[in-house]
């Protein structure tokens, strides 16, 4: 794709979609970057040999521009932008809660912005990234947002109006594994395991789950009707688990993240 890319705050996610597309073979000459300190323009050009320009610059030189500033720094981004982006630019929001319509009322009448939620496993690229079109958004515009973030994983086009529960599953999704990994990884210690043999093993289960999720095609109750032994193991643990609501829990929490992308969509929260 001979476009120029400018990936505009290049924190978490901006620096793992950075590094992603250099992985996937873009060139560090078709990309510019944006940060607020000149120490982390130096890292950047240092790491991936990419120029850092103002967001003006951005808007004035990059044929695609993407956002990855916190929903409450997008206004004034966008403030920044506005006089300088064109119809005939691209703009790709990942921030969560912010709407396509909030983007496109502080920019030029008719420029297409497509909103993306992807997660750090791009910087493994196994990422998953959601993708909905705004409303001056054409289907050349998302095969674009598809290409840059297909090259570092996953990608599912979704109406808008699924965007904050996808961003409650998948977007912040890692985190409720780590968490899993992490009180796991407890449980381990207080049964006397070392901490670094209780982690390698809970990761590695982890893993031979996931993969066996992925690839077998296999509906996760058969998967653990598969582990769980009659008058076994497992069926003690998944009674506890069951006893202190953990399946609640995790519909309640991620109906709160759905909840807290909502709030987050004018960029106040
Ligand atoms: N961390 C994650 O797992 C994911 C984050 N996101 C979204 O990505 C966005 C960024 O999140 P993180 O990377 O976690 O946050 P972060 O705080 O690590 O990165 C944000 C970066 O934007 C920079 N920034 C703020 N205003 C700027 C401006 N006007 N010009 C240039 N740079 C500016 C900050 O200095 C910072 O480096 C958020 O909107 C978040 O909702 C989306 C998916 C996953
Ligand atoms: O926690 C957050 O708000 C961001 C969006 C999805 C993952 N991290």
């Amino acid at each position: 794709m001979p476009q120029t890319v400018a990936v505009l705050g290049t924190g978490k996610i901006g620096e793992a979609l950075l590094s992603g597309m250099i992985r996937a073979g873009w060139h560090s000459a078709d990309l510019l970057v944006s940060t607020r300190r000149d120490e982390r323009a130096a890292e950047l050009r240092d790491r991936y040999g990419v120029e850092s320009v103002t967001n003006a610059d951005a808007a004035k030189r990059a044929d695609i521009l993407i956002l990855a500033v916190k929903p409450q720094d997008m206004g004034r981004l966008l403030d920044e932008l506005a006089p300088h982006v064109t119809p005939d630019r691209l703009v790709i929001s990942a921030a969560a809660g912010i709407t396509t319509a909030f983007i496109e009322g502080r920019l030029a009448t008719g420029t297409p912005v497509v909103r993306v939620m992807p997660n750090t496993p791009v910087l493994v690229d196994e990422g998953m990234s959601v993708i909905s079109g705004g409303s001056h958004a054409l289907a050349v515009h998302l095969a674009h947002a598809e290409e840059i973030f297909g090259g570092v994983g996953k990608t599912l086009r979704v109406p808008e109006s699924q965007q904050d529960a996808a961003t409650a599953l998948s977007g912040s999704g890692p985190a409720y594994f780590y968490f899993l990994v992490e009180a796991m990884t407890d449980a381990g210690i207080l049964l006397g395991l070392p901490r670094a043999q209780a982690h390698d093993l809970i990761v590695q289960a982890a893993v031979g789950a996931a993969v066996m999720l992925r690839d077998s095609g296999e509906h996760p109750v058969k998967l653990r009707e598969a582990v769980t032994s009659p008058a076994g193991t497992t069926i003690s643990a998944v009674r506890e688990l069951e006893n202190h609501g953990v399946r609640a829990a995790l519909i309640a929490a991620i109906e709160a993240a759905r909840d807290r992308s909502r709030a987050l969509a004018t960029g106040n929260g």
